[in-house]
């Protein structure tokens, strides 16, 4: 497989070594790198033999079959589309973007025209498999997130003891902290939709990990499921199970045997 990868951060970091200089998956790897200012990245994409792209439509036309999108909620908004249009496949981490109901109907409409798939990994959190089948034909109640994350991730404010920043729906959480709870969408993208999941956001001086607390309850029974990640170094907002996901989610793409 082919791929293009939309931002060289943390996560696209991660991914270029994994996949580029550990051959995490073989017979794949990151061919084109789409950054904004190429300046500072080529030591790493000569390291990692990939070509570096300041101009999108250039990035496009490369030849590539899955765009793997590891910016900002608005670079999904802002290529998303394109990369459909063009007859590529895409994994979208900042899956936030698609709290946004009119461009997920896009998404969607675009993705049947090309005949292209969407992949949703996972991210910092779990579960996501039972409240798919708790929902097939029974009824899922309530789904609640509760995500304690270091108090320096979520504000530039000084925070003395524990505070809630934010109680509400999910669609919400996400308007007011896009870097910070994605996980709070691919949970409702799973389950009930994002104007039904609650979420809560708690800056915590006290912890150094990004703590997910997930309850659902429904027809099956109750779910409780609790995540402490650990976050990785080069953007301690991110958790390194997210990262882990999208190589999950790749492998998974193309595996023989699919799990849950
Ligand atoms: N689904 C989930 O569970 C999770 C999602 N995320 C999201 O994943 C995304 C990536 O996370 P990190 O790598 O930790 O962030 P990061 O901030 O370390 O890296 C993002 C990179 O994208 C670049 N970028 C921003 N806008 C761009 C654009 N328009 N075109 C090209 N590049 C652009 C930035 O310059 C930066 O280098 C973030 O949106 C984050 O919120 C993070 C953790 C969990
Ligand atoms: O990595 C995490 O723990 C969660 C996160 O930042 C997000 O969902 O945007």
């Amino acid at each position: 497989m082919k791929i293009g990868l939309i931002g060289c951060g943390n996560i696209g970091q991660f991914l270029l070594e994994s996949l580029n200089m550990d051959s995490f998956l073989d017979g794949s790897r990151i061919d084109a790198v789409f950054v904004r200012d190429k300046k500072g990245y080529e030591d790493l994409a000569n390291r990692c033999r990939t070509r570096l792209y300041d101009d999108f439509q250039a990035f496009l036309q490369s030849d590539t079959d899955l765009i793997i999108e590891a910016a900002t909620v608005q670079s999904v908004k802002q290529y998303a589309p394109d990369i459909l249009r063009h007859g590529k496949d895409i994994l979208i981490i900042s899956v936030g973007a698609l709290a946004d109901r009119s461009f997920f109907e896009e998404l969607k409409a675009l993705s049947e025209l090309n005949g292209r798939k969407i992949y949703l990994p996972s991210g910092a959190i779990g579960g996501l498999d039972v409240l798919k089948a708790a929902q097939s034909t029974g009824q899922l109640e309530s789904v609640t997130l509760t995500t304690r994350k270091p108090a320096s991730s979520l504000t530039d404010e000084p925070v003395e003891s524990e505070q809630v920043l934010f109680d509400g729906p999910a669609f919400e959480a996400i308007s007011q902290f896009p870097k910070n709870i994605n996980v709070s969408i691919i949970l409702s993208l799973a389950g009930i939709g994002a104007e039904k999941t609650r979420v809560k956001i708690v800056a915590d001086p006290h912890v150094n990990k990004n703590i997910h607390a997930i309850e659902a309850k429904g027809d099956f029974g109750k779910l409780t499921l609790n995540v402490e990640n650990n976050p990785m170094p080069k953007n301690p907002k991110t958790s390194y199970l997210a990262a882990l996901s999208v190589l999950s989610a790749l492998k998974n793409s193309h595996d023989w045997l699919e799990i849950g």
